[in-house]
């Protein structure tokens, strides 16, 4: 997966930067904004938080959306991944209330960035579902699809002429898993079987979403609409048979189970997954399998629903087959396996991130074989470190990342657009400010949430510039607003 040719990204290549609303924004109760399930959470539960910072003020983009805008001029980026806060422009959940000081953020800021020819990529939901929607049952209640597609058309029929590209969902794959399943994010609900309900719900909202998009907007506006997964790698522990046959298991569940129902030629949830939660199910006393069945009619809705696979790839895990007896009926026993990290690979800040660049080139490998070829672009990818402007260990990352994806383009893998996650630090969720994601560090105790470009940001910009990945290049200098062109 490596070798020391110099490759290039094309020119017609996209290079990007991404950040989610709950993160960046703050303003949680400012201007008529809704309450969302993380404000709910972390003010219920502080604790839960490694720093304690939540995200009612984060990076107060919602103040200084002008100066991200100046950062994405001076890296020199293609286009903008952010996410609109459904509970900031409805804040019920439902169009009858719409809240025009929450439109008019999104407004300023899509203005902004089309004033500088940066191409606006807005994913519609990232995680921050309205609170008055989950005291209804959120994902895991049917009628989620319909509310979906509800706030999904009124944000189109906002933002169609301006918008071109749209990602529906972020992460089905750790919304229904993580939040469901694992008590690992908002709204923490343990329940054993509502990981499946969330997973169709989830799926077929997206779905009923593009359909929408495909059948109102898109002749007209010429738009692409795609949904984005949590796609890390998963290679066995070691050759063993059994820990072979584990890793097929867990790409079931974690790759297979969110990309056969769009991506296959048959469509539905796939039949390994059928086969073992049916199994379950029945031993452990359901009448039927808790993996719910898709008709006929929601596999023809699904099948073919993305104009693109949005990829968010960070690590790679090792899977080994599991002694731990996970009696109650859930996801992870589902699974059943024990999962580690190569223990030679680079530890980030982040206790489950550690760079491992051939997974980003295995799983495209993998994807182009079982779901031929599908266009790509990579939503997110990035590394966390602890404060500070010289973040060597982010560039190594960056770098090493960028050529296996070069590789995987030269071996047919059809990538559009590559994005780091993150344009700034924000609030990564439980943990706070305490790992910081981004290109541009930010001072949280400052008045003005002061924004300071790290050396990564300034590499970026030279390999956006260049459009290859030089081994050992460094900046004069971290002034990427002084920094000229022959310093490039
Ligand atoms: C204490 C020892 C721990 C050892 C752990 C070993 C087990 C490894 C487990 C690996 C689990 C992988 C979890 C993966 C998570 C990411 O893919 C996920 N966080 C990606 O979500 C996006 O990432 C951004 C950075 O975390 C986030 O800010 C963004 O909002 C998400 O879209």
């Amino acid at each position: 997966w490596s070798d020391n040719r110099q490759r290039k990204f094309s020119n017609d290549f996209k290079f990007g930067v991404s950040t989610s609303a709950y993160q960046v924004e703050g303003a949680w109760n400012v201007d008529g904004k809704g309450e969302s399930i993380w404000d709910r959470y972390f003010h219920d539960n502080p604790k839960v938080i490694t720093d304690g910072r939540n995200g009612d003020e984060a990076c107060d983009s919602y103040y200084y959306y002008k100066r991200d805008v100046e950062m994405l001029r001076e890296l020199g980026v293609d286009y903008y991944r952010f996410s609109i806060s459904w509970p900031r422009v409805l804040p019920s959940g439902f169009p009858n209330e719409q809240n025009k000081l929450g439109f008019q953020y999104y407004d300023n800021l899509i203005d902004e960035l089309l004033k500088y020819n940066i191409t606006p990529m807005v994913t519609l939901y990232h995680f921050d579902l309205p609170q008055k929607l989950q005291d209804l049952g959120g994902w895991v209640n049917p009628l989620s699809v319909d509310w979906f597609e509800d706030y999904a058309k009124v944000v189109f029929d906002k933002y169609t002429s301006k918008v071109k590209y749209w990602i529906t969902v972020n992460q089905p794959n750790s919304i229904c898993t993580s939040a469901y399943g694992e008590a690992a994010m908002a709204p923490v609900l343990n329940k054993g079987v509502s990981e499946y309900e969330c997973t169709k719900n989830v799926l077929l909202a997206h779905a009923k979403a593009y359909r929408l998009y495909e059948k109102e907007y898109k002749n007209k506006y010429k738009g692409s609409v795609g949904i984005s997964m949590s796609l890390n790698w998963a290679d066995p522990a070691d050759n063993s048979t059994e820990n072979v046959e584990a890793t097929e298991v867990f790409r079931g569940f974690n790759i297979d189970l969110f990309l056969n129902p769009i991506w296959s030629k048959t469509g539905d949830f796939p039949s390994t997954v059928k086969k073992i939660v049916a199994k379950k199910s029945k031993q452990q006393g359901f009448s039927e399998s808790r993996l719910p069945v898709l008709s006929p009619k929601e596999i023809k809705l699904l099948r073919g629903s993305a104009d693109f696979l949005g990829i968010n790839h960070y690590t790679t895990v090792l899977v080994k087959t599991s002694d731990e007896d996970v009696q109650s009926p859930s996801f992870v026993n589902d699974v059943g396996v024990e999962i580690v990290l190569g223990d030679k690979w680079k530890q980030s800040q982040s206790a489950w991130l550690r760079s491992a660049p051939y997974g980003l080139y295995k799983l495209s490998i993998y994807l182009n074989q079982n779901y031929d070829y599908p266009t790509i672009f990579i939503t997110e990818h990035g590394w966390s470190t602890k404060p500070g402007l010289r973040d060597r260990s982010r560039v190594e990352n960056m770098r090493q990342y960028l050529n296996a994806l070069l590789l995987a383009i030269e071996d047919g893998t059809n990538v559009k657009g590559y994005t780091v996650w993150s344009l700034m630090d924000n609030v990564e969720w439980q943990a706070g400010t305490s790992e910081r994601f981004g290109l541009y560090e930010v001072d949280f105790e400052s008045k003005d949430k002061k924004r300071t470009a790290r050396m990564s940001a300034l590499v970026y910009k030279r390999i956006i510039d260049t459009r290859i990945v030089e081994e050992d290049w460094e900046p004069k200098h971290l002034n990427i607003a002084t920094l000229q062109r022959d310093e490039l």
